[in-house]
C-alpha cells in the first residue's frame, strides 16, 4: 500500500470533530480533550514531514494542557533545536487539522511536501511524551497511529514535563556535535540538573525547607525523582513536595499550581506553610513557576516571573562582574508590557542592564533574548529561562581567572549553563536557579521581596464582540485600531500617579485583556475599570 493511502486508512479512523474551529495559538492546539483526537493525528503528519524538510531532524511532540482543566488537553510541536515550532509551521499545522475529509487532508500534505521540496523517503523521527491527564494515552495512540502510517521513526517517551521533552529533542539533536547538550533520557535530564546544582551550590546550604506545590500534575512524580538526585537534604537544600497526587487526575490544578496563585493571588488553600516559610508552585505541565510567601502579619506576597528575572540577572551580573567577564558579555532582560512597572525601573535603574519589552508569548521573548549574550527572560506569570549566546558559553568555558575570587564565580557561572534549560522556560530547573541565588546571597523571601517594591496593579478581562478588532502595535502596548480607542486610553492614564495601562486581544481565549497600574491600588483599579470601559465602548 502506498503511504498515502496508509494515511487515507489510518486518517479515516480519526474523523474531526463536526464544526470546531482549529486553530494553532501561542500553546499549540489546547481545547476540550473530546474533540482533540483528528487533531493530534494530524500534528503527527505536520511532525513527520517538518522532520523530512530538515533532513531528518527529530521533531518534538508535547500532548498537554498545562494549566487548564483536567478535561481540556492539547498538543505543542518541538523544532530541532527544543524550541518552539517557527511560525510558518503554524500555520501549515492549522490548515491540516482544519481539512474536512481524509482526501483534503492527503492533497493538503501532498501539497505541503511539494511547497517544501519535501522528499518523502528521507528517513524521519518524531519523539513525544504526555502529562498526566486521563485522555493523554488516547491520544498518544492517535499520534502514533499517524507516525505509523507515515513510516516515521518513532521513540514514546510516555509521561514528561514539556521541558524535558524539549530538552530531549536538543539532545538527540546535538549528539556528537560541538554544542552537544546531554544524554537524550530522562535519567540524563535529572543527572545533568543535579551534577550542575551541585558545583552551583558549592557547599552552600538553603535556610529551611522549601514547600512545592506541583499542581497534581506531572511535576510532582517528576520532582519526587530529580529529588533523587539531588545532594542529601541536610547538606543542600530540603525540599517539600505537595499537591502531588496524579492519581486522582480530575484534582489538576484545581485549587492549585501556578496559575491558581497566580490569578487569584494566595496560596492553595490547602497549604500548611507557616509564615515566612518560602514555597513555588509549578503549572500542569511543569513549564512555569512562581514563589510566594506568607509574611508574620499573615499577609501574601507573590514573587512571579518579574521578580525571578530581577533576581537572575542581578545574580549573574555579580557573576560576570565578579569573574571578570563584564566587559565582554553583555546582559539583558525580556519582558512583555505585562510586568510590573518597578521591576523594569530596578533592573534599568538599579541594575543597569538593558531591558527589551516584546509581544506576549515565550517565543517572542526567547528570540528577543538571543540578542544578549547572556538573555534573561521571564512573562510575568513565572514563564521563562536564562539562555546564553555560544560566544558567552565558549568565553564563560575557556576564561582564565586571575584570582581565587574570580575563580569561584567563573565556576558558579560555569555551573550556570548547564543548570539553566537553554531550550525552553523549565519550572524545575528555574527552580534550582532560584534556590542557588538565594543561598549564595544568603537571603529567604522577604530579602528578595524588598529589592523592589511591586505597584499595585490590575488585570480585567473583557468579553467583546470580535476580539480581531483590537491590533496592537509597540509589543502591544498601544491600540492601532479601534480609531479613537488609544487617545482616549492615554487620556484616563495622564490623570493617574505612575498610570500605565494598555488593552489587547488575547491570542488564547476570547476576550480582549486589560493591564492598569498606578501607584496606589485604589488607582490601579479605577483606571483598569475606566479602560476596560473604553475597550467595552469601542468592541
Ligand atoms: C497575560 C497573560 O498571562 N497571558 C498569557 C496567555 O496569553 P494571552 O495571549 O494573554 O491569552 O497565555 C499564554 C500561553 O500560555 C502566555 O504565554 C501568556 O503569558
Ligand atoms: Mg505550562
Amino acid at each position: 500500500m502506498s503511504s498515502f493511502n496508509k494515511i487515507l486508512e489510518a486518517s479515516a479512523k480519526h474523523p474531526p470533530a463536526e464544526g470546531v474551529k482549529y486553530q494553532y495559538g501561542t500553546a499549540g492546539f489546547r481545547m476540550k480533550a473530546d474533540v482533540l483526537d483528528s487533531v493530534v493525528f494530524r500534528c503527527g503528519l505536520v511532525a513527520s514531514l517538518r522532520s523530512r524538510s530538515l533532513g531528518g531532524k527529530t521533531i518534538g511532540v508535547m500532548i498537554t494542557a498545562s494549566h487548564n482543566p483536567p478535561v481540556d488537553n492539547g498538543v505543542k510541536l518541538v523544532d530541532p533545536t527544543g524550541e518552539m515550532l517557527i511560525a510558518s509551521w503554524e500555520a501549515y499545522a492549522t490548515e491540516m487539522a482544519n481539512a474536512k475529509t481524509d482526501q483534503e487532508l492527503v492533497e493538503l500534505y501532498k501539497a505541503l511536501a511539494a511547497k517544501n521540496r519535501i522528499d518523502l523517503s528521507t528517513p524521519t523521527h518524531v519523539v513525544f511524551a504526555r502529562d498526566t491527564r486521563a485522555s493523554g494515552s488516547r491520544l498518544a495512540a492517535c499520534l502514533n497511529d499517524a507516525l505509523v502510517a507515515c513510516e516515521a521513526g518513532i521513540t514514546d517517551y510516555k509521561i514528561l514535563t514539556t521541558p524535558q521533552l524539549h530538552y530531549i529533542v536538543r539532545c538527540i539533536n546535538t549528539k556528537g556535535t560541538d554544542e552537544e547538550y546531554g544524554e537524550p533520557t530522562e535519567k540524563g535530564y535529572y543527572e545533568k540538573l543535579s551534577s550542575a546544582f551541585k558545583l552551583a551550590m558549592k557547599n552552600k546550604k538553603s535556610s529551611g525547607a522549601l514547600t512545592v506545590d506541583c499542581a497534581n500534575g506531572v511535576g510532582g512524580p517528576k520532582l519526587l525523582e530529580l529529588i533523587k538526585y539531588l545532594p542529601p537534604k541536610d547538606e543542600s537544600l530540603d525540599i517539600k513536595v505537595v499537591n502531588d497526587n496524579v492519581h486522582n487526575p480530575d484534582s489538576l490544578n484545581v485549587e492549585c499550581g501556578a496559575d491558581f496563585v497566580k490569578t487569584s493571588q494566595r496560596a492553595p488553600p490547602s497549604s500548611k506553610a507557616g509564615p515566612i516559610d518560602r514555597c513555588c508552585s509549578l503549572d500542569g505541565d511543569a513549564d512555569r513557576i512562581v514563589y510566594y510567601f506568607t509574611d508574620k502579619r499573615g499577609v501574601f506576597h507573590l514573587l512571579d516571573g518579574d521578580r525571578i528575572a530581577a533576581l537572575a540577572a542581578a545574580f549573574l551580573a555579580d557573576l560576570s562582574r565578579q569573574s571578570g567577564l563584564a566587559d565582554i558579555l553583555k546582559i539583558g532582560v525580556v519582558q512583555t508590557a505585562y510586568a510590573n512597572g518597578a521591576s523594569t525601573k530596578y533592573i534599568e535603574k538599579d541594575l543597569r542592564l538593558a531591558v527589551r519589552c516584546t509581544p506576549t508569548g515565550v517565543k517572542y521573548l526567547h528570540h528577543e533574548a538571543t540578542n544578549f549574550d547572556i538573555g534573561v527572560y521571564f512573562e510575568a506569570n513565572g514563564h521563562g529561562t536564562v539562555i546564553f549566546s555560544d560566544y558567552a558559553r565558549k568565553n564563560i568555558a575557556s576564561h582564565e581567572p586571575k584570582s581565587p575570587a574570580q575563580q569561584d564565580a567563573l565556576e558558579i557561572l560555569q555551573a550556570l549553563t548547564q543548570l539553566i534549560n537553554q531550550a525552553v522556560g523549565d519550572a524545575l530547573s528555574d527552580m534550582l536557579l532560584v534556590e542557588v541565588v538565594l543561598a549564595h546571597k544568603g537571603w529567604g523571601p522577604e530579602e528578595w521581596l524588598g529589592i523592589y517594591n511591586d505597584l499595585p496593579n490590575r488585570l480585567v478581562r473583557v468579553v467583546v464582540t470580535d476580539r480581531n478588532v483590537f491590533v496592537a502595535e509597540d509589543a502591544e502596548r498601544r491600540l492601532v485600531t479601534p480609531k479613537g480607542a488609544q487617545p482616549a486610553i492615554d487620556e484616563a492614564v495622564k490623570k493617574v500617579r505612575q498610570g500605565r495601562s494598555f488593552a489587547r486581544a488575547s491570542g488564547t481565549e476570547d476576550a480582549v485583556r486589560v493591564y492598569a497600574e498606578a501607584e496606589t491600588r485604589a488607582e490601579a483599579d479605577d483606571l483598569a475599570n475606566k479602560v476596560a470601559a473604553i475597550v467595552k465602548q469601542y468592541g
